[in-house]
């Protein structure tokens, strides 16, 4: 391949600083060095959290960098010694790596692997702790260990998910993020049981997949809380059966679902990143048995709280990152799901745009009728 072991100049939406709009760069990406993979980005989503780290909040967060994270791609070329993927293979990048060999990938306990992290979480590479992305010279930081928003990025090979040719890549780019995080967020972190009443705040792409999974798990009651009641009509679509908006309620919104359910909701997701409302949903939920899933990203410096009661008399506070899946070995299972039809895809995207448009795609993030915006990365 013509490529192959060659610096590849392509086009990226590079974030110089926080907040200030993003600029389409000539960058130069290096080839992958030992255990790295080179994927050509076909289709990125932007979701939230590209929003949140750019927004300054993240203490992640290092400029000037790369952002992106739901996608998909060919593999352009790999580096010595990976066996798993090759050029041409179809891939997701994935955030939450798995290397099956580490304590947290060994443990079954968890899907977070501590294989890159810690090189992923300060914006380079685990072999050289180098960027394999640069503008004349300059380093540019990776984000997440995936950097979608460029024509051309490079992951670790335990970041990258190889799937099945046949998928539309640009629609299964969102299985990088939210919708996994949604489903997995009820059937592996709080395996919601048939007939369970659940409560879901937020009903953003992440509440609509947990609003999907917990349909599918049969769950009898599925409660959608927005303070946006646009927000309910599409969310009848996914399974949503009852909606309350907390702005038409004078007491507190844990008090509003106590009232509604008998003493409290069996399952809650927080779907939003609002410490007060990740107090809510715990608050919510039934006495003695009760949990609550804390799926929203908060920013730095934000604290939550509750009165130590609500734990000693039965709830449960968990949290999910990526829905609990294990990335490499899980991402193809629910491509496949997708393509029997088993999981909703297509329906969450509701805008599409080419990476040009990057800026116009984070302005649709805070509109009330976007849930995932895909980018076209290659015009
Ligand atoms: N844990 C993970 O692995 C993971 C993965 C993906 C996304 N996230 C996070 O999940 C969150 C949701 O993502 P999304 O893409 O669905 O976001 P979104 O912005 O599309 O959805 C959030 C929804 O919450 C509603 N809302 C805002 N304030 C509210 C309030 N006080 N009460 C009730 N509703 C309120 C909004 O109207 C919106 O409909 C974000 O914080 C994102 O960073 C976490
Ligand atoms: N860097 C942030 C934390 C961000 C965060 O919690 N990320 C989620 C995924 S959000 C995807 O849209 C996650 O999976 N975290 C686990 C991990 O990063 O290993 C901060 O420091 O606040
Ligand atoms: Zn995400
Ligand atoms: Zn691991």
């Amino acid at each position: 391949m013509a490529t192959q072991g060659q610096v590849i100049t392509c086009r990226a939406a590079v974030a110089w600083e926080a907040n200030k709009p993003l600029v389409i760069e000539e960058v130069q990406v290096a080839p992958p060095q030992a255990g790295e993979v080179r994927v050509k980005i076909l289709f990125t989503a932007l979701c939230h959290t590209d929003a949140y780290t750019w927004s300054g909040k993240d203490p992640e967060g290092l400029f000037p960098c790369i952002l992106g994270h739901e996608a998909a791609g060919i593999v352009e070329s790999v580096g010595e010694g990976v066996t798993e993927v090759q050029p041409g293979d179809h891939v997701i990048p994935c955030y939450q790596a798995e290397c099956r060999e580490c304590k947290f990938c060994k443990s079954g306990k968890t899907n977070l692997c501590g294989k890159v992290r810690a090189a992923t979480g300060v914006g380079v590479m685990m072999n050289d702790r180098k960027s394999r992305f640069s503008i004349n010279g300059k380093p540019i930081y990776h984000f997440m260990g995936t950097s979608t928003f460029s024509q051309y990025t490079v992951v670790h090979d335990v970041s990258v998910a190889k799937i099945d040719p046949k998928a539309p890549l640009e629609k299964v780019c969102l299985l990088g993020c939210g919708v996994p995080t949604g489903l997995g967020a009820v059937w592996n972190t709080a395996k919601v049981e048939a007939g369970s009443i659940v409560a879901i705040f937020g009903l953003g792409t992440v509440g609509l997949a947990v609003a999907e999974g917990a349909k599918a798990a049969s769950a009898s009651r599925i409660i959608g809380i927005d303070i946006d009641s646009n927000k309910f009509d599409r969310a009848k679509d996914f399974g949503v059966t009852e909606f309350v908006n907390p702005k038409d309620h004078d007491k507190p919104i844990q008090q509003v679902l106590v009232d509604l359910t008998d003493g409290g909701v069996d399952y809650s997701f927080e779907c939003i990143g609002n410490v007060s409302v990740m107090r809510a949903a715990l608050e919510c939920c039934h006495k003695g048995w009760g949990t609550s899933v804390i799926v929203g990203v908060a920013a730095s410096g934000q604290e939550i709280s509750t009165r130590p009661f609500q734990l000693v008399t039965g709830r449960v506070w968990k949290g999910t990152a990526f829905g609990g899946f294990k990335s490499r070995s899980q991402v193809p299972m629910l491509v496949d799901k997708y393509m029997k039809k088993e999981i909703k895809v297509d329906e969450y995207i509701t805008h599409n745009l080419t990476l040009p448009e990057m800026n116009k795609a984070f302005d649709l993030l805070h509109e009330g009728s976007c849930l995932r915006c895909v980018l076209d990365m290659q015009v």
